[in-house]
Parts: structure tokens; sequence; C-alpha cells
């Protein structure tokens, strides 16, 4: 495998935005036109850096319809999946629904499913395989409390997450993942991972990820970082070697500010 030209492996930068419970189906629509506009100068490289969305689900279908209409080079996602794949399932949605709206990936196990929603590594495991059998990208969310971090465990408690995420995943699912790590006390708190702490992780991910599959399967992985990142931190935490990308909440929601993380890793490709 050759490296590109920021000395990482040949990993798509993906610089993906999460809009949570924001943007109901018509501001999402202008947020996206908003989105696409501010990024369609000739500067911006898009065949080198992906660029999501996860709107909810009520914004897919007109998403879906804008993207395909004016040809935008954006793809979007699901920020979340059910383990089956139809029936009795009130309120879940099924990840076959969400490949017919052209999803290409999927969220699983946000820290707010696991939180409020009580999501267990069980389930997100499900979810991962729900996902594959749809031919939707997961992206797995794995990361630690305040109280985990505090006591120094951080390391431990992420990959026993990613483990169990992974657990009888084949080799060719492996290769096509992507894991955001997003330690909790770092989302919509203000409170931003150091490029370091970001590192340290990714670094120990695909360590692990080396360890179940093999290190031509890890390298493939792309790592993503969540938490506070904003376009004035984001160009240190996407130098990191292991970084391959970042997932933004509230920054996403304000398309010059997105539009300008989505330029730092262009530029860094550049450089
Ligand atoms: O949870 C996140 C993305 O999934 C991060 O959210 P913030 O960027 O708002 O901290």
């Amino acid at each position: 495998m050759t490296t590109s030209t920021n000395g990482k492996f040949d990993r798509t930068p993906l610089i993906a935005g999460n809009w949570k419970m924001n943007m109901d189906h018509v501001q999402g629509i202008t947020l996206l036109q908003k989105l696409a506009w501010t990024l369609s100068d000739a500067k911006h490289d898009f065949g080198r850096v992906e660029v999501a969305v996860f709107p909810p689900f009520t914004d897919l279908r007109g998403v879906q319809t804008l993207v395909q209409g004016d040809q935008l080079k954006v793809v979007y996602g699901g920020q979340d999946l059910s383990d089956q794949d139809s029936g009795a399932y009130t309120g879940d949605i099924s990840g076959a629904f969400l490949a017919k709206l052209g999803c290409r990936y999927v969220l699983v196990g946000h820290s707010e499913r696991r939180s409020i929603h009580g999501e267990s590594d069980e389930l997100l495991n499900r979810k991962l395989k729900a996902a594959y059998r749809h031919a939707l990208t997961p992206i797995l969310c794995v990361g630690e409390g305040l109280e985990i971090r505090q006591a120094g465990t951080h390391v431990a408690h992420t990959l026993d997450q990613v483990r169990a995420g992974v657990a009888g995943l084949t080799e060719a699912q492996a290769a096509e993942l992507v894991i955001a790590y997003e330690p909790v006390w770092a989302i919509g708190t203000g409170e931003v991972a150091g490029p370091e702490d970001a590192q340290e992780m990714c670094a120990a991910i695909r360590a692990e990820l080396a360890e179940l599959f093999d290190q031509a399967i890890a390298d493939k992985i792309r790592l993503l970082y969540g938490g506070s990142v904003k376009a004035s931190n984001a160009a240190a935490i996407l130098r990191e070697r292991d970084v391959d990308g970042v997932l933004v909440g509230g920054a996403s929601l304000d398309p010059a500010e997105f539009a300008n993380i989505v330029r730092f890793e262009s530029h860094l490709l550049t450089d």
C-alpha cells in the first residue's frame, strides 16, 4: 500500500456531520444547499475528501432528491438503524429502508444511543451486521465517559467497545468499517480532546484491529475523532497520523464552519 502526501496510508479522509435531532426536512435542505454552495469553489478537492451528512430520518428523502438532482458530491447516512430487517418493531428503521434512500453510511452506537436508549455492545454488534446485510457502511462510535478518563482506564474501556462491536465480522467487512472515537466528556461540551489524545486512542484502536484481523486490514479502516470539533481545532487533529477524519456535531449545523473543516483536510492532503 502506498502512502498519501500527508504520510498516511491511502485512506480517503471522511469529514462527517451528525445533525442529531436538529433540522426539520425544510431546514435540512436549506443547510445542505448552503453547504454545497460553500464547498463549490475550485480549490476544494472533492475527489480526495469524502463529505457525509447524517440528517434526521425524516430529512433523508429530501436529501436524496437534492443530492441526486443537483449531483452534489456529498454522501449521507442514517443516525441509527434497527438490528432487524422488517416486522413488528414500532418506531424502528430498517437498514433496507436507508439503503433504498441512497444512504452510504449509518452511525451505530453513538454515545447518545448508548446512554439515552441503553444500547448494549451486543445489540450494537447485531446492528453492525444488519448494516452490512444492506450494503451500508457502519460508523461504529466508541469512547469513554469522564469518570473512566479520570480513572485512566479509557484505552481499555474503548478497546472493549471495539472488540464487542466488531465480533464476528469477516475480513472483507472489517476492511470497510469506519470507527469514530468520541470521548463522551468532549461531546457538546466545548471540551475537546487534544490532538495527542485523539492520536493515542486511534493508534490503540488500529493496533487492536491489527490483532483482531491483520495489519493490512487495520491499515484500511478509517478512524475518526469526534467531540467539540470546530474549524479552529480541526486541522491539528486531522494532522495526526491515525486520524482519518472527524465526526462533527454542533459545528456541522453551520455550513461555513463545516465547510472550513473540509477545506483544512483538503489543504492537508495537498500541502
Ligand atoms: O457527538 C458528536 C458527533 O457525533 C460530537 O458532537 P459535538 O461536535 O457537538 O461535540
